[in-house]
């Protein structure tokens, strides 16, 4: 199967208006060849009652992170972190996360998102993992140095490095990389000023936490006497096509180096809700000219990777934010889950139109709950969930069909994680 028709549904356009259309996608090149009336493909896929829009973009999660979904709740970040989450992290071995990977991109497939951002470790078995199942991941391993010996906090820096050098362009160019350091506070300055320069030289972004809690934008101002995204900036961490996490407590100066240096902010509204970490002030970020993308961050904090709920999410939590019902409006959080997710990562994805990059989903609307259709990019925004996907598609070749997976074995998936899961949870018990 080369080129796929998507047949009897209305296309979601780059500006956002909807029509009836057909869609012809080219497995091949990977990219969309004609919107409209198109010629016959190999395959049909119906989109009767559906919406053909760009695939959505979750843009910074911890994918295997799923093996801990439910596993500790209701605990603010640093002690969540501190507590639950690092100690089990402690025993993890690369086979969970090969398990915890496989069952994210199950979940995410099918509730239409068509690349992540993933910073986690042993990303040999991630890059594998995200191949085999026919998705576009931006991968990073995670650096913590914080509380290890120089030597072990040397090999964790070398390690990212060697992850970003090693994978970079690999599966047909949708595995690519990011150098992160996990947070301004978990690594050091030393270590910072000696990396940053050999990520820049071997040409990867930077992917990293930043501004998140008030505890740990706090200590940085009191030690420093200057913002976080200053700090960052001193050590060349804000560049064209770097993304940060988070930026939920940020002041107007941050916002604008953002904005000059090009770099995006991934919102991830459901991570900062269940952790308290507090409102991204994303309407002002949006109005600052900053990039603006959507994550679940881990299963752990949010607890599902559903980018349909991030968009609500994000929409509610902007208005509450700005006190303003205007802001953050429908349209907006579409375009941050499918343009702003592609730029933030660096793919040519987020647009239905010739020559685009064929990542695209059709999105049922046949629910109760989608009922009447009144506006298509409202439904979106404010009733759509995953389970309204019907078919998902990256660079063309067809990873859900009729809401089943063509890539991944759902039970065995489900099996396995079930089963490392616990077994993770024993050896760290
Ligand atoms: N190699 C590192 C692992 C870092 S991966 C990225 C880390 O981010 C953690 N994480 C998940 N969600 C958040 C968050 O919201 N803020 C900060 N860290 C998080 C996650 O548990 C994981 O430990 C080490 O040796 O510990
Ligand atoms: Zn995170």
């Amino acid at each position: 199967m080369t080129t796929v028709v998507i047949r009897g549904g209305r296309v979601l356009r780059p500006d956002m208006t909807v029509d009836r259309a057909d869609v012809l996608v080219d497995g091949e090149t990977g990219t969309i060849r004609a919107v409209g009336d198109v010629p016959a493909g190999d395959e049909v896929l119906d989109a009767t009652e559906g919406l053909v829009m760009p695939g959505l973009v979750n843009a910074h999660t911890h994918a295997a992170m799923t093996l801990l979904r439910g596993y500790a709740d209701d605990k603010p970040l640093d002690r969540w972190l501190r507590e639950d989450i690092w100690p089990t992290e402690a025993a993890l071995e690369p086979a969970d996360v090969r398990a915890g990977t496989d069952l994210a991109m199950a979940e995410m497939i099918r509730s239409g998102t068509t690349a992540f951002g993933d910073m986690y470790f042993y990303m040999n078995e991630v890059a594998e993992a995200v191949e085999a199942a026919g998705l576009k991941a931006r991968i990073a391993h995670g650096i913590v140095t914080v509380g290890k010996d120089a030597s072990a906090a040397q090999d964790d820096l070398e390690e990212g490095l060697y992850i970003a050098k090693s994978h970079d362009g690999t599966a047909d160019g949708r595995v690519r990389t990011a150098f992160a350091p996990h947070s301004l506070t978990t690594v050091s300055e030393e270590q910072l000023a000696a990396f940053v320069p050999k990520a820049r030289a071997a040409g990867v972004p930077l992917h990293f936490h930043a501004n998140e809690t008030r505890d740990e934008v706090d200590p940085i101002v009191a030690e420093r006497d200057e913002r976080p995204l200053a700090y960052a900036d001193s050590l060349d961490m804000l560049s064209q096509g770097d993304f940060l996490a988070h930026g939920v407590h940020l002041d107007e100066t941050e916002m604008g180096l953002l904005a000059d240096r090009g770099t995006s902010v991934v919102h991830c509204p459901a991570s900062n809700m269940k952790l308290a970490s507090g409102m991204a002030p994303v309407q002002r970020l949006l109005d600052a000219g900053v990039g603006v993308a959507l994550g679940t961050d881990g299963a752990a904090s949010n607890n599902d990777l559903d980018v349909f709920d991030e968009m609500r999410d994000a929409a509610m939590i902007g208005k509450l934010a700005a006190g303003d019902p205007a802001a953050v409006a429908a349209e907006t959080v579409v375009r941050m889950a499918t343009e702003g997710g592609n730029r933030a990562l660096g793919f040519d994805g987020g647009r239905i139109e010739e020559g685009a990059a064929a990542d695209v989903v059709v999105v049922d609307f046949d629910a109760p709950r989608m009922t009447p259709v009144h506006d298509y990019v409202s439904h979106l925004a404010y009733a759509a969930t995953g389970s309204d996907v019907r078919h998902t598609l990256v660079d063309g070749r067809v990873l859900l069909r009729d809401r089943k997976l063509t890539t991944l074995d759902l039970d065995a998936v489900r099996e396995r994680a079930a089963s490392r899961a616990a077994d993770l949870v024993d050896r760290a018990g």
